[in-house]
């Protein structure tokens, strides 16, 4: 029996963050690596992403927007990116921030949990203004996988803090009792977590006091101005904070080499 994404991201690393690389075949990146704008460039760059970071980290996170721009193309050259990752021992976050009612929400399970998942993932993102509760098929089917859901509380951008930081609660706090109380209800807890930008890291710090066992995808560090001795300034240094790097390391690219060092550079300043 293969490991389920969250023991998987656990054991990756004891007393630093883990960390995953971000596969972001943007119009610009393809473009400095010499790659055409389309989904067969688009599926070289994230080979060459897969090729430098086996071995160095569980855990790389496609974005799915830089593959759905192509349609049926970039959702087929996606398909061979989540089937090599698994070969080579990557799990894979698929980041697509999917959320709607109930109903629909099983059509996003079923596209991304189970064996007979056509783009079958180890993880997902979901965006929670629907109701956590409405989450709760693509919750389900992750359980029954071994695979993890990360839903956005607290994202990393500027724009996110107005409707964030609402209310007494605020907002994502309130996110996070949800998810709390689905985790203390279900069978098969240990499923979900939420994504909170390392670019804060004092709401961060709160997150993890409270849901201890839960997992954190803290996106933001390098080209959104987060850096890893910010989190360190607030004492998160526990693999259950999943850093994520997409822009920062693939600039260096395409040469595997200088991936490769990039990203045990990143790994180094944990
Ligand atoms: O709050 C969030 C949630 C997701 N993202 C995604 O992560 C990467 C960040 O890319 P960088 O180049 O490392 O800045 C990108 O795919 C975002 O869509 C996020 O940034 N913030």
């Amino acid at each position: 029996m293969t490991t389920g994404f969250r023991d998987t991201v656990l054991a990756s690393a004891t007393d630093r963050p883990s960390f995953c690389v971000g596969i972001d075949p943007s119009t610009a990146l393809l473009q400095a690596w010499g790659l055409p704008d389309d989904a067969g460039g688009a599926l070289d760059f994230a080979r060459a992403l897969l090729a430098a970071s086996e071995g160095l980290v569980p855990v790389v996170k496609p974005q799915v927007a830089y593959f759905e721009r192509f349609g049926a193309d970039g959702f087929a050259a996606l398909t061979r990116v989540l089937a090599e990752a698994r070969d080579r021992g990557l799990k894979v976050i698929a980041d697509a921030k999917r959320g709607d009612i109930g109903t629909s929400c099983e059509a996003y399970a079923a596209a991304w949990f189970g064996p007979r998942a056509p783009m079958r993932a180890d993880a997902l993102t979901v965006a929670p203004y629907l109701g956590v509760g409405s989450l709760v098929p693509v919750f389900e089917a992750a359980a029954a996988d071994g695979a993890y859901v990360f839903v956005v509380a607290r994202s990393s951008n500027p724009e996110g803090e107005r409707l964030q930081q609402a209310g007494a609660g605020p907002v994502w706090r309130d996110v996070l009792d949800a998810i709390a109380e689905w985790e203390a209800g279900a069978g098969t807890p240990r499923t979900v977590g939420a994504v909170v930008g390392a670019t804060a890291p004092g709401d961060l710090r709160q997150a993890v006091a409270a849901l201890p066992e839960a997992l954190f995808l803290a996106p933001g560090i390098g080209a959104q101005g987060a850096s890893a001795g910010d989190l360190a300034a607030e004492g998160l240094s526990t693999p259950n904070i999943l850093l994520s790097s997409s822009r920062a390391i693939a600039r260096l690219g395409p040469d595997r080499g200088a991936l490769r060092a990039g990203i045990e550079e990143a790994l180094a300043g944990l």
